[in-house]
């Protein structure tokens, strides 16, 4: 990954978040500066919406977050420019039949000149001019997933927030994919349940129902002993989880 020396602040002070009066994130705390961030924890821990709440599409029920200064969910707009989410099906990311129409989208959020000049620029520069007239419904999942990183990248985000999107692609697409990512000088936020996904990464977060459970840059292996751990248990019959 380039390295272009401008870091980018994240803080979260004492955010919780609570739905239907169940905790979901309790009392999280961090303050990162990392380039690559992984957020690591087991099926319904609280990473997605630790994603969701970085990108300021949900404001936590207390607490502060700030990207550099800003409130991502009150400040919508700044949000735009400053954080970017990859989810796991892109289906439920893109809007538009064509695929020039999806990457010129968030262009146009921003109030960018000519907007389908910019998205063609883009389309080019990632090698996919031949896609701009393209029908979304027709390409693979993969290129899907790509049609979404596009339209992200065009954004020029300073966070690049990866909710899963790898899971269900082939090896050789997440190769690929990997490789498009390698292009971005921002600061990557990957969240993922497989340790092997976050294997080198800056930082690490762990979080563990909703609380964090660790920090830094040696928590993987606590991790994967931990899961091996619950793994020998058979806590997936409690209901309660
Ligand atoms: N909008 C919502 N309404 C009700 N419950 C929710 C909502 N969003 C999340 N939850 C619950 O909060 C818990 C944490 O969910 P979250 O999706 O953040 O976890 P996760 O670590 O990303 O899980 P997974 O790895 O399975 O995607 C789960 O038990 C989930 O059911």
């Amino acid at each position: 990954m380039k390295d272009t020396g401008v870091t980018t602040q994240i803080r979260f002070d004492a955010v919780d978040h609570v739905i239907d009066g169940r905790t979901i994130l309790s009392d999280v705390s961090v303050n990162l500066s990392a380039r690559r961030i992984g957020v690591i924890g087991r099926n319904g821990s609280g990473k997605t919406t630790f994603a969701r709440i970085l990108a300021g599409l949900i404001a936590p029920s207390a607490g502060k977050v700030t990207i550099d200064g800003i409130d991502p969910a009150n400040d919508r707009r700044a949000a735009l420019s400053l954080v970017g989410i990859l989810f796991q099906n892109p289906d439920h990311q893109i809007i538009f039949p064509t695929v020039i129409e999806e990457v010129a989208f968030g262009l146009r959020q921003q109030g960018v000149d000519d907007p389908d000049a910019r998205a063609a620029a883009v389309l080019t520069q990632f090698g996919k001019a031949h896609w701009r007239e393209a029908h979304v419904h027709s390409l693979s999942q993969g290129q899907k997933q790509l049609v979404c990183l596009m339209s992200i990248l065009a954004m020029t985000p300073r966070i690049l927030i990866l909710d899963e999107p790898f899971a269900g692609l082939d090896i050789p697409t997440r190769m690929q994919l990997a490789r498009y990512l390698n292009h971005y000088d921002g600061t990557l936020v990957h969240v993922s349940h497989d340790p092997r996904d976050l294997a080198g990464y800056d930082h690490l977060l762990w979080l563990e129902r909703g609380v964090l459970q660790g920090q830094g840059g040696d928590v993987l292996d606590d991790f994967t002993k931990d899961m091996t751990r619950q793994g020998e248990s058979d806590d997936i019959s409690d209901l309660a989880r």
